[in-house]
C-alpha cells in the first residue's frame, strides 16, 4: 500500500508493551502532549495560589492583630486580585491543556483505527471466520476508546496528581524543612500500606478481576441473544450453567478482592488524610524553642502546613485510583497489537489476464492451525461448467470452497483459476474474478438500492434494477411503500430469510464475475420461496463457471461434475449417472435422500 501512514508504520515495529508502547503510539502527537501538560503544570501551579495567598493574608493579619485599622489595604487588595488571577490562570491553562490533549487523543483514535482498518482488509477472510466479530468489534470499539480517553484525560490528570504534592511538599520544605519532614511522613507510610495492592500478586488479582467482569459480560451477550432458545427449550437462568458460573464467579472474586484489599485500603486512606497526626507534635516541640513574638509568625506557619497537608491527600488517592487504568490501557494495547501483528495476506498487486476460468486444484493439503483438514485434493472445473461438491457432514467442502475466494493460503499443492496461481494474483483482481455467496446473508443499515450496489458501485439505477429483477426480487421491492430507498437492517425494514439471499443473489449478478462459488441455502425452503430462489440462482448461474456446495442432491443431478468429499478426500467424482452406477457412497447418500423425499411425499399424501 503506497499511503501507508507514518502511524501504520509504526506501529508495524516491534511491539513495545505497556505506557512504552502507548507512548510510542503518541509519538508524532507528542508536541501537543507535551504542550497540554506543560499547561497541566502551570494550571497545578496556579492553583496553589491560594494556599499562598490565604497564608499571607493570615500573616498579615496575625501581625497587626492589635491594630487591625494598620493592615495595609492595598496589600490585601493586591492578595485578592493575585488569588483570582491564579483561579483565572489555572481555568484557563486547564482548558487548553485538555483541547490540546484530545486533538492529540481524537488523531492518535483515528490513527489507530485507520492502521486497523487497513490492516483488517490486508488479512485473509479467513481471520474473520475464525475470529469472532466480537473481538475486532471490542478492539475497534472499546480498547481504541479507552486509549482516547487514556490519552486525552488521564494524563493530565495523572500528571497533575503527582505534580501537586511534589510541589506541595516543595514549598513546605522551603518554608519549614522540620514541619515539612511532618507533612510528608504519611506519604511513604501510606504507599507502604498499600504495597500489597500494588505488588505483582495485587495487581494480577486485578487483572483476573477484570478477565472475570469481561467473561460474565460475554456470557450476559450470549445469554440475551440466545434467550429465544433459551425460552424455547424452557430453561431457567439457573439452568444456563455458564451464565450463573460466571456471575458467581464474578461476584466471589469481588467479595474476596474486597476482603483482601479492605485493610490495606483503609490503611492507606487514613495514613494519607492523618498528616495532623505529625504536624501538631512537631509544632508543640517548636513553640517551646520559639521566642515569644515569634509565636504568630509559628501558627500562621503551622496552620498553612495543615492546610497544605490536607491538600496532598486528595491527589496522592487520585494518582491510585489511576493505577487500575493504566493496566486496561496496557490490556487494550496488547489487544491492538495482536491484531497488527497477524500474518497478511501476501499481495502482488499487479492485475494479468486470465486464459479462462478454469478452476484447478493441484495435491491441495490444507490445515486449520494444528488440524489436517483437506489432504491431497485435485480436481479441475472447466470453464463454463457447474461442479458440486457433496460427502458427510465435516468432510471439507466449505474449506475447498472458501480455498477459490483465498480466505486461507494452501499449505502445499496449488489452487488456480485461468492458468493463475491465486496466491499470485492480485486481490483485487482475485475479488473481481470470484463471486462468494454465502448462505450467511449480510445486509447493511442502507437502502435495498445501495445493499444491492455493493456487488458493483460502478452500477447505474437501471443495472441495480435489472439485477434485482433476474434474482426475483424486484416485485417485492417495489411493493414497499419507498420502493428501493427502504432502508433495511436495524431500524428499518427487515427482510425475510428468503428475501435476504435473494438481495445477496441480486449482488452476484450485478457483480458479474466469471467463478462463482455458492453455498446452497438449505434454509428457507418453503416451495415458493425455494421455487424463487432456485430461478434467481439459474441466472447467477448462467454461462458461469461454478461450484456449488449442495445439500438436496436432487438439485444437482443435471450438473456436469460431482465431487464427493470425505474425510478431506475426493472419494468419487462424475456425473450423477456414473456415481449412482458406481454404488458408492454416492449411492448411499442418493437412497437416503430419496427414501426422505418419499417419505415426504407419501405422508403428504396420507393427508
Ligand atoms: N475456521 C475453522 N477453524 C478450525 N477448524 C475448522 C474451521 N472451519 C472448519 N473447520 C473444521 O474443518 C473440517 C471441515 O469443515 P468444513 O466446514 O470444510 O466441512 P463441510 O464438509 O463443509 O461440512 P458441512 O457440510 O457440515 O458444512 C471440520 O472438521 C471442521 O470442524
Amino acid at each position: 500500500m503506497a499511503d501507508v501512514s507514518i502511524y501504520e508504520q509504526k506501529l508495524q515495529l516491534k511491539r513495545k508493551t505497556g505506557i512504552p508502547r502507548l507512548l510510542e503510539i503518541a509519538g508524532t502527537k507528542s508536541i501537543l502532549l507535551i504542550f497540554a501538560s506543560l499547561l497541566a503544570v502551570v494550571a497545578v501551579l496556579a492553583q496553589i495560589t491560594p494556599f499562598l495567598t490565604v497564608f499571607l493574608l493570615v500573616q498579615e493579619l496575625i501581625g497587626n492583630i492589635g491594630n487591625l485599622k494598620a493592615i495595609d489595604q492595598s496589600y490585601v487588595w493586591s492578595l485578592a486580585w493575585f488569588t483570582l488571577g491564579g483561579v483565572a490562570v489555572s481555568g484557563i491553562m486547564l482548558y487548553a491543556g485538555g483541547m490540546l490533549s484530545h486533538i492529540a487523543a481524537f488523531n492518535i483514535l483515528y490513527e489507530i483505527r485507520v492502521a486497523l482498518a487497513g490492516k483488517l482488509a490486508r488479512l485473509p477472510m479467513g481471520f474473520f471466520t475464525r475470529n469472532a466479530s466480537g473481538r475486532v468489534k471490542k478492539v475497534l470499539s472499546e480498547d481504541v476508546e479507552r486509549i482516547e480517553l487514556f490519552v486525552a484525560h488521564h494524563i493530565l490528570d495523572i500528571l497533575q496528581a503527582a505534580v501537586l504534592p511534589v510541589v506541595s511538599i516543595t514549598a513546605l520544605f522551603v518554608l519549614d524543612w522540620r514541619l515539612g519532614l511532618g507533612a510528608v511522613i504519611p506519604v511513604p507510610l501510606a504507599l507502604l500500606a498499600q504495597y500489597s495492592m500494588m505488588n505483582e500478586s495485587g495487581l494480577a488479582l486485578y487483572k483476573q478481576w477484570q478477565e472475570k467482569l469481561s467473561s460474565m459480560n460475554g456470557t450476559i451477550v450470549e445469554y440475551v441473544r440466545g434467550m429465544p432458545v433459551v425460552k424455547v427449550f424452557n430453561q431457567t437462568v439457573g439452568a444456563f450453567k455458564r451464565f450463573a458460573a460466571d456471575v458467581y464467579a464474578y461476584r466471589d472474586l469481588t467479595l474476596h478482592w474486597i476482603k483482601v484489599s479492605s485493610t490495606p485500603f483503609g490503611g492507606f486512606i487514613t495514613l494519607l488524610s492523618s498528616s495532623a497526626l505529625f504536624i501538631t507534635p512537631i509544632a508543640i516541640f517548636l513553640i517551646r524553642a520559639v521566642p515569644e513574638d515569634g509565636y504568630a509568625s509559628l501558627i500562621t506557619t503551622v496552620f498553612l502546613f495543615l492546610f497544605i497537608s490536607m491538600g496532598i491527600a486528595v491527589p496522592m488517592y487520585k494518582l491510585m485510583t489511576l493505577v487500575p487504568l493504566l493496566i486496561q490501557v496496557s490490556t487494550g494495547l496488547a489487544s491492538i497489537d495482536d491484531i497488527l501483528d497477524e500474518k497478511e495476506i501476501a499481495d502482488t498487486q499487479s492485475k494479468q489476464s486470465l486464459q479462462d476460468a478454469e478452476i484447478k486444484f493441484k495435491d491441495v493439503v490444507f490445515a486449520y492451525e494444528q488440524k489436517p483438514v483437506l489432504n491431497g485434493v485435485s480436481f479441475t472445473v472447466h470453464p463454463g461448467t457447474v461442479t458440486a461438491l457433496v460427502g458427510p457432514s465435516g468432510g471439507g467442502k466449505t474449506t475447498i470452497a472458501n480455498l477459490i475466494g483465498r480466505f486461507w493460503d494452501v499449505k502445499t499443492g496449488s489452487v488456480t483459476i485461468g492458468g493463475m496461481d491465486i496466491r499470485d494474483m492480485a486481490i483485487e483482481q482475485l475479488n473481481e474474478t470470484v463471486s462468494t455467496v454465502f448462505q450467511d446473508v449480510f445486509l447493511f443499515f442502507d437502502t435495498i438500492e445501495e445493499n444491492i450496489r455493493m456487488g458493483n458501485a460502478e452500477a447505474s439505477f437501471a443495472d441495480v434494477q435489472a439485477a434485482a429483477k433476474a434474482a426475483q426480487i424486484h416485485e417485492f421491492i417495489e411493493s414497499l411503500p419507498d420502493g428501493y430507498q427502504t432502508l433495511i437492517g436495524e431500524g428499518g425494514t427487515y427482510l425475510s430469510g428468503g428475501e435476504q439471499q435473494r438481495v445477496s443473489i441480486a449482488r452476484a449478478i450485478l457483480k458479474d464475475a466469471p467463478v462463482v462459488v455458492l453455498d446452497e441455502a438449505t434454509a428457507y425452503a418453503d416451495p415458493e420461496n425455494e421455487a424463487r430462489i432456485q430461478a434467481a440462482l439459474a441466472e447467477v448461474l448462467r454461462n458461469k463457471t461454478v461450484v456449488i456446495i449442495a445439500h438436496r442432491l436432487y438439485t444437482i443431478t443435471d450438473v456436469d461434475q460431482i465431487l464427493v468429499i470425505n474425510n478431506g478426500r475426493i472419494e468419487e467424482s462424475g456425473t450423477h449417472g456414473e456415481l449412482l452406477a458406481e454404488s458408492g457412497l454416492y449411492k448411499r447418500m442418493w437412497d437416503v435422500h430419496a427414501a426422505a423425499r418419499n417419505w415426504n411425499i407419501d405422508t403428504e399424501e396420507k393427508k
